[in-house]
């Protein structure tokens, strides 16, 4: 589904390179989690793959399904699958919660060459989704993100994610920030997505989240690559050790 090979990354504004050779691959239908101390790369990583400015690819390449992701343009990731939920989800004041769905959704239809959605299977769509998020009606009508408490505006990525249906979704510190009753709708939202044909990739510094969504790989990065990859025992020893030993042993 997604092989990352050898690929680095710096910033463009300045002379630091952040990704110095993160190799990876995630096949269809695996969840691979991703560890590691502040600072390592994790969010970097993620922001290269979905195609957001300020980072310059100095080597190697990204693809999903066999198809050059580094060479999209942002909206074409998305159309080709790829969906990134944000650490920090953005508020968009003036664009109501249900238009963005809708939008979103019929853009990438389009760019796929699909008819777009009926206002009526969308609304029946969003509205059921939405329910087992525990979103009420009132929250769809209001501006994206505008005045949603930290966890709401997790559970409504999650909403975005659920509504477009993408191949291969990257959560970036999706926990961060949630009650534990808020993580565990959370991740009952991602495990409803689970299936052969799509892959997750998860980003967290908690062990706890990988009890609820069950991870077949866990890698730990740490200074711009990936040191470690392991099985879920592996986020089980960063819970009780720390990345101290992990990192000794890098060096
Ligand atoms: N636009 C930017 N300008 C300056 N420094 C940046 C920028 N983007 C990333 N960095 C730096 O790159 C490094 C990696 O950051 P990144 O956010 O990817 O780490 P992370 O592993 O996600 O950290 P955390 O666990 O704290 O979220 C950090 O030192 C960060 O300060």
């Amino acid at each position: 589904m997604l092989e990352i090979r050898n690929l680095h990354v710096k910033l463009e504004e300045e002379d630091k390179q952040i990704l110095k050779g993160v190799d990876l691959s995630i096949k269809a239908g695996e969840v691979h989690a991703i560890m590691g101390p502040n600072g390592s790369g994790k969010s970097t990583l993620s922001y290269v793959l979905s195609g957001r400015d300020g980072y310059e690819v100095t080597e190697g390449s990204a693809t999903l399904e066999g198809e050059e992701l580094l060479e999209m343009e942002p909206e074409e990731r998305a159309a080709a699958g790829l969906f990134l939920a944000f650490q920090y989800p953005v508020e968009i004041p003036g664009v109501g919660n249900m238009t963005f769905l809708r939008t979103a959704l019929n853009a990438q239809r389009k760019l796929r060459g699909e008819d777009e959605i009926s206002a009526g299977d969308f609304l029946k769509l969003v509205r059921e989704k939405a329910k087992t998020l525990k979103i009420d009606a009132e929250m769809l009508k209001r501006p994206v993100n505008v005045g949603f408490s930290g966890g709401e505006k997790k559970r409504n990525e999650i909403l975005q994610m659920a509504m477009l249906e993408p191949k291969m979704c990257v959560l970036d510190e999706t926990d961060s920030g949630l009650d534990v009753d808020a993580m565990k709708l959370v991740a009952e939202g991602v495990n409803a997505l689970r299936s052969e044909g799509r892959s997750f990739l998860v980003i967290t510094h908690y062990q706890r989240l990988l009890d609820h969504i069950k991870p077949d790989v866990v890698h730990i990065m740490a200074n711009g690559r990936i040191i470690k990859t392991g099985g879920p025992e592996l986020a089980l020893e960063v819970e009780n050790n720390g990345y101290a030993n992990l990192l000794a042993e890098e060096n």
